[in-house]
């Protein structure tokens, strides 16, 4: 079992965030603090507030209160540049696989060269090579979403973000975006994401976060949180009942 104790350096803290509209609580989150080595993965069932948490997370939406910290800053540009976010549904630029990837690079200050190599690695690392010169809309799903993590790994983030990544993908293609995000797990980047997969938690987590009402049900070691719940509606959502 990996521990929330082995800290690896990177943390990311939130203090009293809290969401509401229309008079209705979709995001109420006292605090969390995410800092162990492996993957966060953070669970619950549809509209649990697994999603707004993220976007509050990587600083795409403000709360109506609270805070969000990494490494005790508060989400400024410069920290919101270490982080990279993976959509469920990612959108691809008109240009090819290659392309996609140069154009990040390019941002980046990358010379021709260093560019080249850097796209041939990633094509390599995300089983794309013979995909180069394809446009990009023209992927299959599954291959789309793994140029979209390498789009996101070529920022070179700390952290990465992704959004239930999987939803739309057969298991082969879950399978290979699962085994790009533990390896870039293994290089350090921390990784944060969303699921309703329990499967996928047990597979990739170090630490499970349970999200149900917009509220952290259950926070820690994965073994711990999937075998052995603390509360009750996180072992019938763990028993696969239908919970509303
Ligand atoms: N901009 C918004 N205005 C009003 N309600 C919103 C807004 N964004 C999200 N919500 C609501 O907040 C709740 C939580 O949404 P969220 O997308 O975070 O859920 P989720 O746990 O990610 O669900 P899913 O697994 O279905 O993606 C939902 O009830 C959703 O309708």
């Amino acid at each position: 079992m990996r521990d929330l104790v082995e800290e690896s350096g990177l943390v990311i803290e939130t203090q009293g965030l809290r969401i509401s509209r229309r008079g209705q609580s979709l995001l109420d989150v006292p605090y969390l603090r995410l800092g162990g080595p492996g993957p966060t993965v953070i669970l619950g069932p549809n509209g649990a507030g697994k999603s707004l948490l993220l976007r509050c997370l990587h600083g795409l939406i403000q709360a109506d209160a609270g805070t969000v910290r990494q490494n005790g800053r508060a989400l400024d540009a410069e920290e919101r540049a270490s982080q990279a976010m993976v959509f469920q549904r990612p959108v691809m630029l008109r240009r090819s696989v290659a392309g996609n990837l140069d154009f990040v690079l390019r941002r980046r200050g990358l010379n021709r060269a260093q560019r080249q190599a850097r796209i041939a690695a990633l094509l390599a690392e995300g089983g794309l090579p013979s995909r180069a010169r394809q446009g990009a809309r023209s992927l299959s799903v599954g291959e789309a979403q793994r140029l979209a993590i390498l789009r996101a790994l070529a920022t070179e983030p700390e952290v990465l973000f992704l959004d239930e990544p999987t939803s739309a993908l057969d298991p082969g293609a879950t399978q290979a975006v699962e085994s790009l995000v533990l390896r870039a797990s293994a290089r350090g980047v921390r990784i944060v994401m969303v699921t309703h997969d329990i499967g996928q938690a047990r597979r990739l987590a170090a630490d499970v976060v349970v999200m149900m009402g917009g509220e952290v049900v259950e926070h820690g070691p994965a073994a711990q949180v999937l075998d052995d719940p603390a509360s009750g509606a996180v072992r019938r959502f763990l028993a696969g009942e239908l919970i509303f």
